[in-house]
């Protein structure tokens, strides 16, 4: 059998020549003054800067994109099973997904590849893999299913649309570069072809890295500072609170995790109405600079209990720092790691824009379910925002090197 690293070809290799092939363009245009693009041979390759050069290990304990630092671009799939794939079937799919995901992650380029993305490097691709509910029906493992995995109950603010909802299967690509991003889906969906067919597909973005100077969280398409509440790898409780334990339930799930996944629409023109500071009471934060209204900058924790010297609270009662606080919520969290979309403008102009909400937990009853259910209730932000979409997923923990992502529920 052929190892999967020799089945490809080196990006890195193609990089050499096609980064040469610009430099030799711009040196020809700046000597003779012609638009070359001419190749001097033996040119050496021009260094990527950092961020085409990041490379995110594939292969772990944990799949990639879930603790990974947040790219730029992001493709968010889902795939349904074509009429006759089964369990074979399904697994075959997984073991080519992961070697064309190991390869390009790598800086490689899988067997016949289409070049979209050969003069980039890695930009910090990761490409991360999930099972639907259905998946269990359609490949005879309902036996194995999780019971973390039971439909998410339905919200008084929920309008989905079934169409774009849920799925057998769920790939997450994130990239800091538009055309590593783009050139992963398709490789992927080629792969797919004949065993899935796609679904929905959402695409998200968000900052770009070094795009500024502060360290800072991310800002959101209503302008606020979001990420900054998140679970942190240094707590003591992250692992509990965002991964399945070893010996946890099923087995299968082992240092897996579930990806909530919700397209939420901002009603953006009723939230540019309000005022700044109507704003920042909505969220509970200063939008200026993501400081809690009970004082400090943005890393200060929240406190619940501060009151304005005439007594009212100064995070309000609906503020949403409250009402989604774990402290609120017998302990709740999940780490939210979600991407900004805009999909254009209605015919009346309206922003078809908002949020690729994606929250990671060890169990969604014990993260996103409570703390929706009570944001459903009471929080401020609500009246901005519309939930569009829903699923839920079971993604497993990363592949050991020679194994492929979901194997042991596949193969055991
Ligand atoms: C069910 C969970 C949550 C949904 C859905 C949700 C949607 C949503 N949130 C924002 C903007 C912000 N959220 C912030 C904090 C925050 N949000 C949730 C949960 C959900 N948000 C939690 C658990 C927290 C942390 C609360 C805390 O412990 O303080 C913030 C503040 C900055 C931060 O901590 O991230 C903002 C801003 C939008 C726009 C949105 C839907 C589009
Ligand atoms: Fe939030």
């Amino acid at each position: 059998m052929m190892h999967e690293h020799e089945s490809t070809i080196s990006r890195r290799r193609l990089l050499g020549t096609a980064a040469g092939a610009g430099a030799a363009g711009l040196v020809a245009g700046a000597a003779g003054g012609v638009a070359g693009h001419a190749l001097a041979s033996g040119d050496a390759p021009a260094p990527l800067t950092s961020l085409g050069a990041a490379s995110v290990p594939f292969h772990g304990a944990r799949q990639a994109g879930i603790t990974t630092a947040l790219q730029s671009h992001a493709h968010l799939v889902a795939f349904d099973l074509v009429a006759g794939a089964r369990r074979k079937e399904a697994a075959a799919l997984m073991r080519r997904w992961s070697a064309a995901a190991e390869a390009m992650t790598q800086g490689g380029a899988p067997d016949g590849d289409d070049l979209v993305a050969a003069d980039a490097g890695p930009s910090s691709l990761t490409v991360t893999f999930g099972f639907g509910a259905s998946f269990f029906d359609r490949t005879g493992l309902k036996s194995r299913r999780p019971d973390a995995l039971a439909p998410l109950p339905s919200f008084s603010a929920d309008a989905l649309d079934a169409d774009r909802s849920d799925g057998d299967l769920f790939v997450q690509i994130g990239a800091d570069d538009a055309l590593v991003a783009f050139h992963a889906l398709r490789t992927l969906q080629r792969a797919a072809d004949g065993t899935a067919r796609v679904r929905w597909q959402m695409n998200g973005f968000n900052r770009a890295p070094g795009a500024t100077a502060r360290p800072m969280s991310m800002r959101n398409l209503m302008g606020q500072v979001d990420g900054t509440n998140n679970p942190k790898p240094s707590d003591a409780d992250f692992e509990e609170r965002v991964f399945v334990p070893a010996g946890g339930d099923p087995e299968w799930m082992a240092g897996g995790s579930y990806a909530v996944v919700r397209r939420i629409r901002m009603l953006l023109d009723a939230w540019d109405n309000l005022s700044g500071e109507q704003q920042d009471r909505v969220i509970g934060r200063r939008k200026s600079d993501g400081a809690p209204l009970s004082g400090g900058t943005e890393t200060t924790p929240v406190d619940l209990g501060k009151q304005n010297p005439d007594g009212s609270l100064a995070v309000p009662g609906d503020a949403h720092v409250r009402v989604a606080a774990p402290s609120e919520n017998g302990g709740a969290a999940m780490l939210r790691r979600s991407f900004s979309y805009h999909d254009g403008f209605d015919a009346d102009g309206v922003p078809d824009a908002g949020l690729l909400f994606v929250a990671w937990q060890a169990d969604p009853r014990r993260g996103f379910v409570p703390v929706q259910r009570k944001l459903d209730r009471g929080d401020g932000l609500s009246r901005f925002l519309r939930h569009e979409t829903s699923a839920l997923f079971a993604v497993p923990g990363g592949a050991k090197r020679g194994e492929y992502v979901g194997q042991r529920l596949l193969e055991s």
